[in-house]
């Protein structure tokens, strides 16, 4: 059996693309002619381009793509088709069939050539699920229902599974292109806690469906959603962290995460396990809500772990998986009569739902017995009636003429539905607010920016003379401001691509925004905290200090402060990309902080004396320029430094030797600064290099 890494989107031949194109042209051309539009263009080329959709493609818009432009007239624009598949109830259906679908892992260092390295996941498994169904799939833990969820969703595949099988939608292989007509809610809610309920929802429509609805059409969705999914009392109330701090509830959670997914109207929706953790009544209700959207035309496919007796009867389908095997998969009342005549009948009064559980479980202890009546069960549903009529209807549904408007209508190139800029003003817009409304990240700091101020103030209150004592506080002080700027913005990026990344993955494999601008957003989002934080610092202290007060003196402190917190905000980041997690971080953080303290000269060290093979050192260190650009421009220009009274000390009198004594050079000023930008750009860049890497592969 040939295995594959994943599922690979067919490629269009040399010829094929040339064809296309010269069609796509003179349909432009014929469209342009007849006074078509660019939308109606658009939307007959979303019908052309795309791979998936030309192959074994026979009626409805093929026609269009054989050529048959027709006046303008005659074909809906293609705001109105997004319209028409958007609104509620009036998507396509989709008749969904995986036929023989196997998996097999091997280990991360293991040959794939060596069979004892491989474990079979799936064996060959083949289902089919029609739109208006509610498909129940379970199984004991380890039966492989994430990994068929995985496999039918095109997501979360590891590189170390190897993937056989064929999955279709109305008869066609659509690779990766199905989440663009399927939705999947997964087992965890995640969510930004400090966002509301219609937030999120504004948040996920504007880059979901962006302009194919305009911002009336799309909160008049958003309003549907809500009251559909029973959200819009709570609408205006944040999601916050169950347990932590209060917020939506579980079940309520669990509903915004389907209303998240219906946002687009997909015509399948995937569920994992969408009733754990919730009690029975609130499980009855999101069941409720799957045969609500069944009823209108939805396909639901749902992993389901030992429901109630009414919870159960609520679905139409069944799948029991076991050992990576089918062991049934039918209507619900089949499975009590196939069991029955395989001698396990269901004993009056008990949960049907844990009876087939139970019986497919593997016990420890009885492994061997266990797995021999599992094989048996599941050899004889391959040899069953159930079994029989799955594959026909395989075989029905496969010969089905097509119907995928809503993948040609998104699956247009580029995949995203709204262009850089709006997705950069969406994604800062929350990553804003989130930084505001965290009272730990805002508020709380801001308050301790306040108090270390005046502390530092007082510290200095009448220490800083033009004296020989009063050198020593003035360069300690300067040295202060570039520490004082440091720890805080370094540490709290450092957890910044940690703490977002389950959301991120499950919105950038939504292809809802590209992964430069997530990480552009999430480095603007911090600005204004840093910019006050900075500035409240700066202000308080340097009047308080006694630095001289010249405007210019007072701007170029105030403007490395601002840019020192910049530039540790961006070695946070890099830190941030490269960690494993945030405990590892959190300890690379303050030593690399304290190595760059160290290196920056200053207060702890005459760069001079540092031996040549740690010299390099000090080029990565921004205190190093931060504290020169501020010991140039607080001592140029000194004159009157007194010596003290004790005549055998020695004495500096100008600004001018104490700059020669630790080594600042005036004519590098611009250096400095350029040096302060290039550290900000490398390590930034460095960071979305390793974001980059990390994240190549979409799903
Ligand atoms: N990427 C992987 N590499 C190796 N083994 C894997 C991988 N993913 C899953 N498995 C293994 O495959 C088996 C099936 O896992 P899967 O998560 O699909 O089970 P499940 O039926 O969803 O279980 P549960 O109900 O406990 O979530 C398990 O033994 C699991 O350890």
């Amino acid at each position: 059996m040939a295995y594959t890494y994943a599922y690979k989107p067919k490629v269009k031949s040399r010829s094929e693309v040339g064809s296309s194109r010269d069609v796509l042209r003179e349909e432009r051309q014929g469209l342009l002619a007849t006074g078509g539009n660019g939308d109606d263009w658009q939307a007959t080329r979303a019908s052309l381009v795309r791979p998936v959709v030309q192959a074994g493609r026979q009626g409805g818009y093929g026609a269009v793509a054989a050529g048959n432009g027709g006046p303008r007239s005659e074909a809906p624009s293609f705001r109105s088709k997004a319209k028409t598949l958007l609104s509620a109830g009036d998507g396509m259906t989709a008749d969904l069939t995986f036929e023989n679908v196997s998996v097999i892992s091997v280990p991360k260092n293991g040959s794939r050539d060596d069979t004892r390295n491989l474990t079979q996941l799936l064996n060959n498994v083949s289902g089919t699920v029609r739109a208006g169904e509610v498909m129940a799939v379970m199984g004991a833990s380890g039966a492989g229902k994430s990994t068929l969820m995985n496999v039918l969703t095109n997501r979360n595949l590891s590189d170390n599974l190897m993937i056989d099988g064929i999955v279709k939608v109305n008869g066609t292989e659509l690779g990766s292109a199905i989440s663009k007509i399927s939705g999947y809610v997964q087992q965890d809610d995640v969510f930004f806690p400090t966002l509301s309920v219609r937030e999120h929802m504004e948040f996920q429509a504007a880059l979901r469906i962006g302009r194919l609805l305009t911002k009336q059409e799309r909160y008049q969705r958003i309003d549907e959603l809500l009251n559909l999914m029973g959200l819009t009392k709570c609408q205006h109330t944040r999601i916050g962290l169950p347990g932590i701090e209060k917020s939506i509830s579980g079940g309520e959670s669990k509903r915004l995460a389907f209303a998240t997914e219906l946002i687009v109207n997909p015509a399948i929706l995937f569920c994992d396990e969408p009733t754990t953790g919730l009690d029975s009544f609130m499980a009855e209700q999101v069941v409720n809500v799957l045969r609500q959207l069944a009823k209108r035309g939805k396909t639901i496919i749902c992993v389901i772990h030992q429901p109630a007796s009414h919870v159960f009867n609520m679905f139409s389908r069944l799948l029991l998986l076991a050992e990576g095997r089918v062991a049934y998969h039918g209507s619900c009342d089949g499975a009590l009569r196939f069991f029955e005549s395989l001698n396990f009948p269901c004993p009056e009064s008990y949960n049907a739902a844990e009876h087939y559980i139970k019986t497919l479980a593997i016990a420890g202890g009885h492994v061997a017995e266990c797995k021999e009546k599992v094989n048996a069960i599941c050899d004889a549903f391959e040899r069953s009636p159930d079994a029989a009529e799955v594959r026909k209807s395989i075989d029905v549904a496969t010969g089905h003429e097509q119907d995928l408007r809503s993948v040609m209508l998104f699956d247009q190139t580029p995949s995203y539905r709204v262009s850089a800029l709006v997705q950069l003003r969406w994604l800062v817009w929350r990553a804003m607010l989130d930084n505001m409304r965290n009272p730990d990240m805002f508020r709380v700091r801001t308050i301790q920016k306040i108090v270390v101020a005046v502390i530092y103030g007082m510290v200095y209150l009448h220490g800083v003379k033009p004296t020989q004592e009063g050198i020593q506080n003035i360069n300690g002080a300067l040295f202060l401001y570039m520490t004082e700027n440091s720890f805080a913005p370094m540490l709290d990026l450092v957890a910044v691509f940690q703490r977002g990344i389950a959301l991120f993955k499950r919105e950038y494999a939504a292809y809802m925004y590209r992964l430069s601008i997530y990480y552009l957003a999430q480095v603007l989002g911090w600005l204004p905290s840093f910019a006050i934080d900075a500035s409240v610092f700066c202000v308080i202290t340097y009047f308080m200090v006694g630095l001289v007060p010249e405007w210019y003196k007072f701007l170029i402190t105030f403007v490395i402060c601002i840019i020192t917190a910049n530039v540790a905000a961006a070695s946070g980041s890099l830190v941030s990309t490269i960690s494993p997690s945030i405990d590892v971080g959190l300890v690379i953080a303050p030593t690399l902080t304290v190595i760059v303290m160290l290196f920056g000269g200053g207060v702890y060290l005459k760069l001079k004396t540092l031996p040549p093979y740690l010299a390099w050192l000090q080029w990565l260190s921004w205190f190093r320029y931060g504290n020169e650009i501020l010991g140039i421009v607080h001592w140029q220009g000194v004159t009157n430094i007194t010596c003290s009274a004790d005549p055998q000390l020695p004495c500096i009198t100008t600004g001018a030797e104490v700059m020669a004594d630790n080594q600042y050079d005036p004519a590098k000023l611009g250096f400095d600064f350029g040096m302060l930008a290039a550290l900000y750009a490398g390590f930034h860049l460095c960071a979305y290099f390793v974001l980059y890497t990390k994240n190549r592969k979409r799903n």
